[in-house]
């Protein structure tokens, strides 16, 4: 009786300690004291009710102590079982956090915690504004005695959405004819750049760093026959379909760039795959035929293959044979580029609110966030107002492809649009709305929208978590199952005390091999720029680097959100994080590296990287002396071997680490047993002095000459083996 009293009175302290904490950290140490008592029949009692009771004996010692500990406590903690007549209601929604709960329940937030102790929830990992599963929210509840009721406020309180979307198709009376817009696409090297740039007559492919493609957005290219041709300034596949990711498409035409020297390669086989999946019909130029080895009839037999078949060929795609560095032909590819978009009928409706597609965004010093955009519908001027993504803009002023300002964009045309509060992404789709106060509504929806998005990724996120954690609890139970509470504790106890220091070195390598990161950078070409180094990561045996997230644009709370998530670092490149971001990502402990140099971003990454690798060990020497005799002394019935040695560098230090080396070979590792300067036990020998030493192997045998070094073991950082190239 004595002993149930006193399991009792642990209890009762237990739930005077679970009243008092209040903090997170706290809570941890509610979780040890949970700990703690788990070898105490009640409570274990609560965590395996079911294996135990083969054990009898103790079984039915649990269950009186169980009848006891209810009855004391229906008298000393009303507030668990408070009601017998009315239960007092507590009005809860889906999706509620742990402080919403308690202050639904008008509990302290610990009461919360105390309720989820001892269920498969992770009680370490619920925060103050973490998501309750609907499970969990029963069971708090429950413990509590209380009584649910689903909030019909919370539940039923769908906002009206109040998104802009495009107009429906216009009356066919209202379309005029528009100017094609045109994509280049072809295989690395075979001439995009030097043919854009060409057709621009500016030096970009001159002015290219380090071999990628810079690009500002689109151009627009004027016929002699008055005909005009929008050119997206991203070449490769990889920018066209990165777009059409994103929904986005505004490709009518794809100029496919082969090399007559080269022949069909990987990446021409790509983009033919990418216009077919948008279903964007191709202009075939072959180029490089200035070339003494070209070969435009091998191109045109080799894209037979992949069912794009030339007019020679008896198909419907048109070849003209180009050379993009000396200009040559240039005018037929255009002008081929022209009759099929004749045949595509190409028209728009001119008039009524702005539709279009933002191509590139970036940041400029003196006139914040700059889109470039392709007008689809109706003529932007100066002064709509714009939604796009989660940003709006007055739209101050307009500026062509050669920086001059415009005061209307017409449909195909690609015009750069200052007056954006933030920056859109490449991709996102552009609305004229009415007002700012609807523009406001709208990016107000659009946010709120995301947060719906977030939370129902948060709460998959502890669905998983919980699934774990009952999953692991379900093997525990197995492992005991056979077991009563005696063995039970045992066996946890050892288990504990082998795990202990095991536990935390796994913890430590787990969460220090992988480096989640995000990427942002202030134009799409930078961010490629940094994702193209980044693919020449090999050194994930040492670490994992886990891109979850990259995009163009300042920093914002989604990043830090994602960040949090995935417990990764922010770097941006030449993007700015506001001053509450930053705030943001200090309360949730998120990094944010901000550069505004490539290499430096790299180099930084580097750091990063190498810092989660387990430090290396180093020994450093302190001293060498040289065996000049050997001797062996007698202790009662042993007789140990004593090296006669002399210092020849440093010092000898008894308490430090020690290896025998004969011939260059380390024979022996490890530590003295006696470090003798004549008779006298010393702590140290200096240079020049004899001393007699033994070790603590006594099979070692000494030689003349063999050498003695002494030596203390540093731990060095090591250095990530990932070499990016510059
Ligand atoms: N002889 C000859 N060389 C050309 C022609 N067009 C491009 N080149 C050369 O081919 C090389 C690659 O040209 P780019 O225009 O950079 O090729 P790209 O397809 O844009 O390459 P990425 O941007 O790396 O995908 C350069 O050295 C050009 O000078 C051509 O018509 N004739």
């Amino acid at each position: 009786m004595n002993q149930k009293l006193l399991k009792l009175e642990n209890l009762i302290q237990f739930h005077t300690v679970c009243r008092q904490l209040h903090s997170l950290g706290q809570r941890r140490m509610l979780a040890q004291w949970r700990h703690g008592f788990s070898s105490y029949p009640v409570w274990t009692t609560q965590l395996y009710a079911r294996p135990w009771q083969t054990d009898m004996l103790i079984g039915t010692g649990l269950s009186q102590c169980r009848l006891l500990v209810t009855k004391k406590e229906k008298k000393s903690w009303k507030f668990q079982l408070p009601a017998t007549k009315s239960k007092k209601e507590v009005e809860v929604w889906i999706g509620i956090t742990v402080e919403e709960l308690a202050r639904a329940m008008k509990k302290d937030i610990d009461c919360v915690y105390e309720a989820l102790l001892n269920t498969a929830i992770d009680i370490d990992s619920l925060e103050a504004d973490s998501r309750l599963d609907e499970v969990w929210i029963k069971e708090v509840i429950k413990k509590s005695g209380m009584k649910l009721k689903w909030s019909k406020l919370k539940q039923d309180k769908v906002k009206e959405n109040k998104d802009a979307i495009r107009r429906p198709p216009a009356d066919p009376a209202l379309l005029t004819p528009r100017s094609p817009v045109v994509t280049i696409m072809g295989h690395v090297d075979h001439g995009k750049t030097t043919l854009l740039d060409k057709l621009r007559k500016t030096q970009v492919a001159a002015m290219e760093a380090g071999g990628i493609t810079q690009h500002i957005g689109a151009f627009l290219v004027s016929l002699p026959s008055g005909e005009k041709i929008t050119f997206l300034d991203t070449p490769g596949h990889a920018a066209f379909s990165a777009m059409r990711a994103r929904g986005a498409q505004v490709t009518d035409i794809v100029v496919l760039v082969v090399a007559a020297d080269d022949g069909v390669m990987k990446q021409t086989v790509e983009s033919i795959q990418h216009a077919k999946d948008a279903q964007v019909p191709i202009v075939l130029a072959i180029n490089k035929c200035d070339k003494p080895d070209a070969d435009p009839e091998k191109v045109k037999k080799e894209l037979l293959a992949y069912d794009v078949v030339c007019e020679d060929y008896g198909g419907d795609v048109q070849a003209v044979h180009v050379s993009a560095l000396m200009g040559d032909n240039l005018m037929a590819l255009a002008e081929a580029t022209i009759a099929l978009a004749e045949m595509l009928e190409l028209k728009a409706d001119p008039t009524g609110p702005v539709e279009g597609t933002v191509i590139e965004s970036f940041t400029d010093k003196g006139r914040g966030p700059v889109t470039t955009a392709i007008i689809q519908r109706g003529t932007l001027r100066k002064g709509s107002i714009l939604v796009a993504g989660k940003s709006w803009a007055k739209v101050r002023a307009m500026f062509d492809e050669h920086g001059k300002t415009i005061s209307e964009a017409y449909p195909s045309m690609p015009v750069g649009i200052i007056g954006w509060r933030d920056l859109p992404s490449a991709g996102d789709e552009i609305l004229e709305v009415e007002s700012e106060p609807r523009a406001r509504e709208v990016i107000d929806w659009r946010k709120f929208e995301q947060e719906l998005e977030k939370n129902k990724d948060d709460l998959k996120i502890i669905e998983e978590k919980r699934k774990e954690h009952q999953e692991a609890h379900q093997k525990a139970r197995e492992q005991y199952g056979t077991l009563n509470w005696k063995e039970r504790s045992f066996k946890k106890y050892l288990e504990r005390k082998e795990q202990r220091p095991l536990k935390a070195k796994k913890k430590a390598e787990g969460d220090s091999n992988v480096l989640p990161i995000i990427i942002k950078g202030d134009v799409d070409g930078s961010v490629e720029a940094i994702l193209n180094i980044m693919d020449t990561y090999d050194a994930s045996h040492e670490c994992e680097l886990e891109l979850v997230h990259f995009g163009v644009g300042d920093i914002s709370e989604n990043d830090v959100n994602f960040a949090e998530t995935f417990d990764g670092i922010i770097y941006g490149f030449n993007v700015n994080a506001s001053n509450v971001i930053q705030q943001s990502a200090a309360r949730k402990r998120v990094k944010i590296k901000l550069h505004k140099i490539i290499y430096r971003l790299i180099e930084d990454l580097q750091e990063e990287l190498s810092s989660r690798l387990p430090c290396l060990v180093e020994e450093q020497p302190i001293g060498e002396a040289s065996i000049l005799a050997t001797f062996s002394v007698t202790e009662g019935k042993k007789k140990i071997p004593v090296a006669g040695c002399r210092v020849q560098k440093g010092q000898l230090e008894r308490q430090k680490k020690f290896k025998l080396i004969r011939n260059g070979h380390v024979i022996w590792k490890g530590s003295l047993t006696s470090l003798k300067h004549h008779k006298d036990d010393v702590s140290v020998i200096k240079t020049g002095m004899d001393c007699g030493l033994s070790l603590d192997e006594e099979k070692v045998e000494f030689k003349v000459g063999d050498e003695i070094v002494c030596y203390e073991e540093k731990e060095i950082l090591a250095k990530t083996s990932w070499d990016p190239g510059f």
